[in-house]
């Protein structure tokens, strides 16, 4: 591949990319490439980088530095609007802003036409079918008449993917879908993902976590970030190993995989070990 090319196959495509504020080396440089198929996690401490590299890969920001290629479209030659609407992505600054009254089958319905709260006469019947389906798969049909202030915050991360999905997304971008949760929301959200991220239509998919919990069942890749730089990346089993953890959050970090998810928690010192009367 040239500079000016990519394969088709990748959805993804960074080689040397870095984004520079101030000076400051937020993260990079980073080689990264996303096929059509994969289900990512990136992986790493608070500042590590995380956001910065998925606000590239979502075509909001131009990279400093690199060659950025995103669905096939160069970064810095290309309009980012005209990518930003084949970009799904949950998590960010938007969500702040949807208003507290505003009712959730509209939320999401409005979001093929990328306007929050305003809801237009012209919305089709199609439009609303597809926005109750999307509400569906996610398990939120029945919160569709609700009005979305007065969901609880799990219900809430919900319908924000659903409107993310609602535009039939390329790539789909999810940064920390289970922050805020409690357990049992989050149990609720990694099934649900874990159902996303085997459905052969469903888009790729990049999921951002500070959890190895919070990895869903069916991801297929992996990337740690620290200060930055990639620790490592590759396929999920690969990346998530103890060794690597301890690395990207410098300190000891034991992990378990049970029923095909990962459990972290710092490694007992030996004979720091005291039984649960
Ligand atoms: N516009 C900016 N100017 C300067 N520094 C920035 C800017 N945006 C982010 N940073 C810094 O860049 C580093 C990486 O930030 P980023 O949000 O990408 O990390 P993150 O891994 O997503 O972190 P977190 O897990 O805490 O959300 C942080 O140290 C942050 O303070």
């Amino acid at each position: 591949m040239t500079l000016e090319t990519t394969d088709p196959d990748l959805l993804i495509d960074f080689r040397g990319v870095s984004l520079v504020r101030d000076g400051n080396t937020l993260v990079g440089p980073v080689d990264w490439q996303v096929e059509l198929d994969e289900r990512w996690v990136i992986l790493g401490p608070n500042g590590a980088g995380k956001t910065s590299l998925l606000s590239m890969a979502a075509a909001r920001v131009h990279p400093s530095a690199g060659v950025a290629f995103v669905l096939g479209e160069r970064l810095g030659r290309v309009e980012l609007r005209e990518l930003t609407t084949r970009v799904g992505m949950t998590g960010g600054r938007e969500v702040e802003r949807i208003p507290a009254d505003e009712v959730v089958e509209d939320l999401v319905v409005s979001a093929g036409y990328a306007v929050l709260g305003r809801w237009r006469e012209d919305y089709g019947a199609m439009d609303r079918d597809q926005a109750l389906n999307t509400l569906e798969s996610l398990g939120a049909e029945h919160l569709a008449r609700r009005t979305y202030g007065t969901l609880s915050e799990g219900e809430r991360k919900r319908v924000q993917i659903a409107r993310a999905l609602m535009t039939d997304p390329e790539l789909l971008l999810l940064d920390e879908p289970a922050a805020g949760l409690d357990l049992g929301g989050r149990e609720e959200l990694v099934d649900r993902l874990g159902r996303l991220a085997a459905d052969p239509d469903a888009p790729a998919l990049v999921l951002i976590t500070h959890h190895p919990e919070e990895i869903p069942p069916g991801f297929s890749h992996a990337m740690l970030l620290s200060h930055g730089g990639v620790v490592a990346q590759g396929l999920l089993d690969d990346v998530m190993t103890a060794a690597n953890l301890t690395e990207a959050f410098q300190q000891q970090i034991a992990l378990d995989v049970i029923d095909g998810r990962y459990f972290a928690r710092r490694a007992r010192r030996a004979g720091g070990h005291r039984r649960a009367e």
